[in-house]
This record gives structure tokens, sequence and C-alpha cells, in this order.
């Protein structure tokens, strides 16, 4: 074509038909090939009788991405809603895309976690199983997910580390007939990524880690880009109870594109090239959840106002009493190795 005339139609063309909005399908490449749906159903504290409504719902909604974990103690019924519109043909099993995660107390034996979370999801692969937390704990203490010394702490199993459950992790994928698609791992930071990646003849296709405008994470999020492992962001709203809605930054940007404070705080991680998992167990919001939008420089530089202004905020930090190398958690033992 004419050089001359290209430009001309650049020029002329709709912006948001050079550069479409993005949908919650829109495919996110992974480090495997592999690509991975924007937007993903979160379950963790989506209790037993709800959960399995809410991920028919979504699914019949158009979600296409689920966020699962043995630790949350619902698999089980997650599975049933799969079986349920894999069976109905609302889906085929191929066209989603399913996450679990290998539970602290099951690093030693990641083979059986990851077995454990298949029978209970009904499925004979996962897209992707993630080391749910840098942190082994005691697999025959006083509890099967979350044991405890006599004075309360998390009983640490030390007689292994994160490095060796990532080394028994790349084994699933090395298997004859592997039953994962990709591993990854979830709250990693730069510091913990280093240990790993030194040892690691796989690198993770994803780290997994909360992340929204209160908790940008540069750090590591540039980190994992230039090693090519994609961010998968968790906790968007806040968490419990969803607080970032009423945050009076957030609240602007929702105003200036006259939509509502969620559809900004997803479509935050859009603009990052990260995808995001929001959870919910309400029909309407699941719904409301799906809509995302292209955010501007001068959007994103608002949200990055943010945590300038009123510093930083980490909704999910469970009391391991460990050091995970996060520069806003300095406090606790470093497990890095
Ligand atoms: N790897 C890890 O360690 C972690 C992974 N995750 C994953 O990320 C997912 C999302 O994070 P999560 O911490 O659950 O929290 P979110 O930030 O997704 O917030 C969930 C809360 O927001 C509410 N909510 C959802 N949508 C709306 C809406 N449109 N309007 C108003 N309120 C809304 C939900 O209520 P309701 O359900 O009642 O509608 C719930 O209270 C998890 O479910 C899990 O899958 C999360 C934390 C840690
Ligand atoms: O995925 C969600 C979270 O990581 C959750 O699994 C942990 O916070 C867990 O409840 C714990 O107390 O260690």
């Amino acid at each position: 074509m004419n050089p001359s005339l290209s430009k001309f139609m650049l020029a002329h063309t709709p912006k948001h038909i050079l550069n479409p909005a993005p949908t919650m399908n829109t495919e996110l490449k992974l480090n495997t090939g592999a690509s991975i749906p924007a937007l993903g159903l979160g379950t963790w504290q989506s209790a037993p009788g709800e959960v399995k409504k809410a991920v028919v719902h979504a699914i019949e909604a158009g979600y296409r991405h689920i966020d699962c974990a043995f630790c949350y103690q619902n698999e089980d019924e997650v599975g049933e809603a799969l079986q349920d519109v894999i069976s109905r043909g609302v889906v085929k099993r191929d066209d989603l895309f399913i996450t679990s995660k290998l539970w602290c107390t099951y690093h030693t034996r990641v083979e059986e976690g990851l077995q454990k979370s298949l029978d209970l999801l009904k499925l004979d692969y996962l897209d992707l199983y993630l080391m749910h937390w840098p942190v082994p704990m005691n697999p025959n203490g006083n509890h099967p997910l979350f044991p405890k010394l006599p004075d309360g702490s998390r009983d640490i199993d030390f007689s292994t580390n994160h490095v060796k459950t990532w080394l028994r992790m790349e084994k699933l994928i090395q298997a004859p007939s592997p039953k994962v698609k990709a591993i990854g791992v979830a709250n990693y930071s730069k510091k913990y990524l280093e240990k790993l990646l030194a040892k690691a003849t796989i690198v993770p296709a994803i780290n997994q880690i909360e992340n929204h405008p209160y908790l940008p994470q540069q750090e590591v999020v540039d980190f994992c880009k230039e090693k090519g492992i994609h961010i998968t962001a968790y906790s968007p709203f806040g968490s419990t109870g969803s607080p970032m809605f009423s945050e009076e930054g957030i609240l602007e940007v929702a105003k200036k594109h006259s939509v509502g404070p969620g559809t900004v705080l997803l479509s935050y991680h859009l603009a990052r090239n990260s995808s995001v998992l929001a959870k919910s167990v309400t029909p309407s919001r699941i719904d409301e959840n799906r809509k995302l939008i292209s955010l501007d420089s001068s959007d994103m530089e608002k949200l990055e106002g943010i945590h300038k202004a009123k510093g930083l905020k980490r909704f999910v930090y469970p009391p391991f009493g460990v050091n995970c190398g996060f520069p806003d958690k300095p406090e606790g033992m470093d497990l890095s190795g």
C-alpha cells in the first residue's frame, strides 16, 4: 500500500478499532506458548453451598478461567460445577483454563497434592499448577492444612525448601503423560525468585501475587517481565468486602469513564499486561466484573498516585512468621535458601 495512504488511514481510524478494548477472554501469552484468559473467577472463601452455583453462573456468563486451590477446601464443589457445564455442553474442557495450587503441607508430596486436586475437581489435567506459598509446612503436624506448634505458631518444615519443591514440580511436566500443562508459583518476591531461577530448569509460567493500586509490587512485576514470567493479580478489590471500591482515586477514574470502580480495578491489570482474578459468589457481581476497558496513561498515572499518597497496603499475609522477601514486609524468618 502507498505509505502516505496507510499513514492517512492510521491517523483517521478510530482509536477503539486500532486498540480494541480488552475483553474478559483476551488471551495473554505464557512462556509455554499457551495463553491465559485475562479474567479469572476466584474461589477463595467461596463457601460450600455457594461456590458451585457461582462457577456454573460464571461459565454460563462467559468466564473461561477459574482459579482454585486445595487449601480452599471447596474444590469438590468446583468440580461438580465443571462436570455440570461440561456434561451439558455449555463449554468443552479444552476451552477452560483451570488453575490449582500445591498447598504448603504437600511440598514434599507434589504428585499426591496434584492428584488430590485433580480428583476433587474431577479433571484429568490442569492448565496450571502453582506452588501456593514458598513455605513448606509439616506434613505430619497437628492439622493437615494449618499445623501449629504448641506456642501457636505455624509448624514450618525446615527439612526442605521452596527450591526443592520447585524441582519436584518440574518433574510433573517432565513426566511421560503430564497432568499439568504449565507450572508456576504464587506469592514470590524478587528475592525468592532469584533463588529459584538459579536452580530451575523450567522458568515458572506465572507468578500469582497480590496486586492492585495500593500494592503495585513494581519490583517483582518488572523482574518477572524481564524473565518472561506472566503476572496474575489476586485480590484486585482488596479481598474480603472489596475495600478498594471506596477509594477516592479509583472513583475519580471510574467517573471519567462512566463505569463502576470494579471495572477500573480490573482494567488496571490489563493495562499492565497481567491477568486478574476476581472472586464473587453473587451472580450480578460475577456479570458486572466481566466489563473491562482500556485505561490511558493519564488514568494509570492517577492510579499510580494512590499508593504514593496513601502508602502501601497489603490485605493477604498469612501468619507463617516467614519473611517472603517483599519490601513492605521485612519481618520474619528468611526461607529464601
Ligand atoms: N495465591 C494466593 O495466595 C491467593 C490467591 N487469591 C485468588 O484470587 C481471588 C480473588 O481475590 P480475593 O482475595 O478473593 O478478593 P477480591 O479482591 O476478588 O474481592 C472479593 C470480595 O469482593 C466482593 N466483590 C466481588 N465483586 C464485586 C462487585 N462487583 N461489587 C462489590 N463487591 C464485589 C466479593 O463479595 P461476594 O463474593 O460476596 O460477591 C468479595 O467480598 C481469590 O478468590 C483466589 O482465587 C486470593 C488471595 C491469595
Ligand atoms: O489463596 C489465598 C490465600 O493465600 C490463603 O490460602 C491463605 O491466606 C491461607 O488462608 C492461610 O491462612 O495461609
